[in-house]
């Protein structure tokens, strides 16, 4: 049985470049890694009515915290056999944001602690009532919400992508940052490793430290 790693942090932290970046290092040691990253815009139908709703294309949906909650949850659930078939058949499955975006953002939004009645609604909807793989690591790729909006704006430059509505609204993200934090402090679900995203990352250390780990816990790896 392979390892669920999953990347979270703010929109413009470097998630995406980290993911490449890990994948190319697993590769190399001949790890066998399947990636993947939530939302699915482009395979799941909840997940393309969280992106209407982002740019304000479904009214007042976006006015319910826990109504995107629920279809961003929707997407995860409708993925969970499929993550559970790529651990059957890799070392590593590797994911670009996961249930913890849930939590960290509609905390966010909903000015709640990681400890408050959101995030314990959240971590009983997706892990308990829809069943979603528990991830054996969550990595929080921490950088300050003023660097992350920058990098995401310089995208938004480079890519001609828009940025959509929780991207443009930077209390939000400062908000989500601490509540991040917290997540992480608290080992909510599962084992944290915060990552400081302004440093070298030195991906290859970090690799090694993860199989010293799991093959002390008798991992499969
Ligand atoms: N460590 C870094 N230092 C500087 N820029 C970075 C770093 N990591 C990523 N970037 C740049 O910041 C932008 C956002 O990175 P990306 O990986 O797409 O973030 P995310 O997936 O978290 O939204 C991209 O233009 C990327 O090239
Ligand atoms: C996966 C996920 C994302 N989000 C938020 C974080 C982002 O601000 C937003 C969009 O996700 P994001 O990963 O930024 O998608 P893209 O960069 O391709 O637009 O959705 C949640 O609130 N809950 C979730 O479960």
């Amino acid at each position: 049985m392979g390892k669920l790693v999953v990347i979270e942090g703010l929109d413009g932290a470097g998630k995406r470049t980290l993911a490449k970046a890990l994948t190319d290092a697993l590769d190399a040691r001949g790890l066998r890694v399947a990636t993947g990253a939530f939302p699915r815009y482009e395979q799941d139908v909840h997940a393309e009515l969280v992106r209407d709703a982002l740019h304000g294309r479904l009214g007042d949906l976006t006015d319910s915290v826990h109504g995107m909650a629920v279809l961003y949850a929707l997407d995860r659930r409708a993925a969970a056999d499929g993550i559970r078939a790529d651990l059957r058949g890799h070392d590593v499955v590797l994911l670009d944001r996961y249930a913890a975006s849930n939590a960290a953002y509609g905390a966010a939004r909903l000015r709640q602690p990681a400890d408050g009645g959101f995030v314990e609604w959240l971590r009983t909807l997706e892990f308990d009532r829809f069943g979603l793989p528990v991830p054996d690591l969550q990595l929080l790729l921490r950088v300050p919400a003023d660097v992350a909006a920058d990098r995401a704006a310089r995208r938004e430059a480079e890519e001609a992508r828009d940025r959509d509505l929780y991207e443009t609204d930077g209390g939000l993200q400062a908000r989500c940052a601490a509540a991040y934090d917290e997540l992480a402090a608290a080992g909510w679900v599962s084992p944290w490793e915060v990552l400081d995203g302004t440093a070298d990352l030195r991906v290859d250390a970090l690799v090694d430290r993860w199989f010293t780990r799991w093959s002390d816990d008798g991992g499969a790896v």
